[in-house]
């Protein structure tokens, strides 16, 4: 281990994730999509409608692209959507309705109460800076830019590969590796010489299907089991963790 980072020998890059590991938004963008879901089951199934739960965001929509979070959580409740249009209107029964009504309050809910970082995190990625790492911020959310330019933070990072740069470039997002795997490349490092940092079960599955160096879990919500169960090397509660001496 390095004893300032907390980080294996080897380790040359630093991938992170953005809602939940740099902003507190994660819990943002649940309750949005809750919102969204119980607006559309209650619409469908009338009152006795089976609400959307938390272990329903964790499992099937928490670090998955947005149109993915629609489709993956629909299908564990044996619902198929047609996919729509991109700029479908919010009331609109199809994927990217659903999609575009949850964006709709996300944006609501950010504008209304703005966005926070997570210090930790803030401080961590200058010490890793400071220690010649390179660094890249790798989130599913189309809304990443416009986060990161609320607090200030996007010099931190070397490469950003975000839900617009995924579309664009055509990488399927987590669990897949792909997302990870570009800014890696884009970093000019190996897999193997970059560590991941995610929240999100997903995250943590791409970090371990493309065999990076190193994948911390960062536990928001105790879910510390599930994020080592899924892939993390270590898991923390906050970034400050990594390094400290016990
Ligand atoms: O809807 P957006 O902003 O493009 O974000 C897509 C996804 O981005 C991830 O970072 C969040 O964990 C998900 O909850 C979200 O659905």
């Amino acid at each position: 281990m390095t004893t300032e980072l907390g980080l294996p020998d080897g380790i040359r890059a630093c991938l992170f994730d953005l809602d939940g590991v740099i902003t507190k938004t994660a819990a943002v963008h649940a309750a949005a999509w809750k919102r969204t879901f119980d607006a559309f089951l209650r619409e469908r199934d009338g009152d006795a409608y089976r609400p959307f739960e938390d272990a329903d965001y964790e499992r099937y929509v928490d670090g998955r692209p947005r149109a993915d979070g629609v489709r993956t959580f629909l299908a564990s409740r044996d619902i198929r959507l047609p996919e729509g249009d991109p700029d479908d209107p919010p009331d609109r029964q199809t994927v990217r309705g659903l999609g575009n009504r949850k964006n709709a309050l996300l944006l609501e809910l950010i504008h209304t109460h703005g966005v926070e970082a997570y210090d930790g995190t803030i401080r961590y990625i200058e010490s890793v800076r400071a220690a010649g790492l390179r660094t890249a911020v790798v989130s599913s959310s189309a809304n990443c830019r416009e986060v990161l330019r609320s607090i200030h933070a996007e010099q931190l990072f070397d490469v950003t590969i975000d839900g617009v740069v995924a579309s664009r470039r055509r990488l399927p997002g987590k669990p897949r590796p792909d997302t990870f795997l570009a800014a890696a490349r884009d970093l000019g490092v190996e897999a193997r010489a970059a560590a991941v940092f995610e929240d999100a079960l997903a995250g943590m599955e791409a970090g371990r299907a493309g065999r990076f160096g190193y994948v911390v879990g960062v536990d928001r919500v105790g879910q510390a089991d599930a994020l080592r169960a899924h892939g993390a090397d270590i898991v923390v509660r906050d970034l400050a963790e990594l390094g400290e001496h016990p």
